[in-house]
């Protein structure tokens, strides 16, 4: 008896704290969200109206459309706000950098699973986190990216004979995704345990804006993550009129930021064009850490933004530059890629993609030829040596490429391109991916 009574008073006590957690949230002017039930918040809502967190996307965009770019979701004991618009994310990120800049506090449970909040990535904004973030960076700082160029080239060795072993023996098509895997494994071991080699420029991708562009138009398009790591904040605070309390799990909706409407022109079309200076310039400029404005966020921006930005581009224009240059790719039964995502660790191609390669000869003129500044170049006056690339643009023309970026991108993933790139020059309009 004495039990039962014990356990009711206890129920009593808990329902009490609740509602009174509740009700100190309701003082607060929290962004605005669906109706919440007490105890349950959103949830039942949220089962109702989606399957999975992968399907939160569609959730957060009609939310959006009702309620305005700042909505917030009761699914635990703490609010989650999500932010939607690059314009909102850059006024927390960037204008109020140090106060956004923290991740959201861990439960006793969860502390584990984010080793103790001791790492760069888990750790709470503050001392802790600086010294990591330091640590981090007097390794992978981009002035000395070119001293990994000897693991680059090795990792990439690998690669390109597990394609060859893989696709001389029989002619059907093979899916790339694990031997990609491989590679960046094998690139990661050597970034942890491999001494830096001997200085080795990288000035050959400097050379090649449309490549660049490529790789920027596949990250705004197919971001890897859809969503950034939950933020936290230092302090209670404001955004846009509306309470953020210390507690909150922030997020922000990164894949529809790169494809909004009022930022980007056609912005499902894949266009690498919209990163050339003028359209079709020979310069690739853009603020990848939203320092001026946020027009697309896909490794973050401010304070905790991706400390790896300028390792992971590199990595991906020197894993697609060779690919291109050394294979051929076609799509099993001439085929349409399917480029639809569904999630993993990141988000991969739902359907992976199975491709018939066969190596290239003659293929550092198409590599140059497909990649360097549009419209072709077309050099005058030649170095001893260099050759005239007009002779290979027919030739070029019938370069279907399709490069899939996903796993290259090391811990992420971005995705595939399918793209002609001599042929994308001439072509009237742009392929919809
Ligand atoms: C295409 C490749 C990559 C993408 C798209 C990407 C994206 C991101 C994003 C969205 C975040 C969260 C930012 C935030 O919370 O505001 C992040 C954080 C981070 N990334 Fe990356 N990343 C990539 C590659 C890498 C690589 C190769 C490394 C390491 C070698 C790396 C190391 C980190 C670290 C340490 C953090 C945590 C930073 C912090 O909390 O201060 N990333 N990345």
């Amino acid at each position: 008896m004495e039990f039962w009574l014990l356990l009711i008073a206890f129920l009593c006590l808990f329902v009490f704290l609740l509602s009174f957690l509740d009700l100190s949230r309701k003082n607060k002017k929290l962004p605005p969200g669906p109706p919440t039930l007490p105890v349950l918040g959103n949830f039942l809502w949220l089962l109702r109206s989606s399957n999975n967190f992968s399907s939160l996307e569609p959730v957060l965009r009609q939310l959006r459309a009702q309620y305005g770019p700042i909505v917030t979701l009761h699914l635990g004991s703490e609010p989650s706000i999500f932010i939607t618009t690059a314009e909102a994310a850059h006024k927390a990120l960037v204008r109020s950098g140090s106060i956004f800049a923290s991740r959201p506090p861990a439960l006793e449970t969860t502390r584990i699973m984010l080793s103790n909040e001791t790492t760069v990535t888990t750790a709470p904004y503050g001392p802790l986190w600086l010294q990591l973030r330091q640590n981090f960076m007097s390794a992978f700082h981009p002035s000395r990216l070119h001293l990994y160029s000897d693991g680059r080239k090795w990792a990439m060795n690998i690669l390109r004979s597990r394609l060859l072993e893989e696709a001389r023996p029989n002619h059907e098509a093979i899916v790339v995704v694990d031997h990609f895997q491989h590679a960046v494994f094998c690139l990661l071991i050597y970034l942890c345990f491999v001494k830096p080699g001997e200085e080795i420029t990288e000035e050959d991708l400097k050379r090649m804006p449309y490549l660049k562009a490529v790789i920027l138009e596949t990250l705004r398009r197919h971001p890897p993550g859809h969503f950034i790591l939950p933020h936290g904040v230092t302090e209670d605070t404001k955004l846009e009129g509306y309470d953020v309390p210390r507690n909150s799990i922030i997020n922000f909706t990164v894949a529809d930021m790169g494809w909004d409407a009022d930022v980007w022109e056609d912005p499902m079309e894949f266009r690498p064009e919209r990163f050339l200076k003028n359209g079709n310039g020979e310069e690739v400029v853009f603020d990848m850490k939203g320092i001026k404005e946020i027009k697309m966020m896909p490794f973050g921006a401010g304070r905790r933004a991706c400390p790896a930005i300028a390792m992971a581009l590199l990595h991906q224009e020197y894993f697609v530059a060779n690919l291109v240059r050394d294979f051929t790719w076609t799509a099993e039964n001439g085929c349409a890629i399917d480029l639809s995502e569904k999630q993993d660790f990141t988000m991969v191609m739902k359907n992976p993609l199975r491709v018939h390669i066969s190596p290239r000869t003659l293929s550092v003129l198409f590599l140059a030829d497909a990649f360097c500044a549009l419209p072709a170049k077309k050099s005058d006056s030649k170095d001893e040596g260099e050759v005239d690339d007009r002779a290979y643009v027919q030739k070029a023309q019938t370069l279907p490429v399709i490069p899939h970026l996903m796993e290259i991108s090391s811990l992420a993933s971005s995705t595939v391109m399918a793209w002609n790139a001599r042929g994308y020059s001439t072509m009237k309009g742009t392929r919809h991916l």
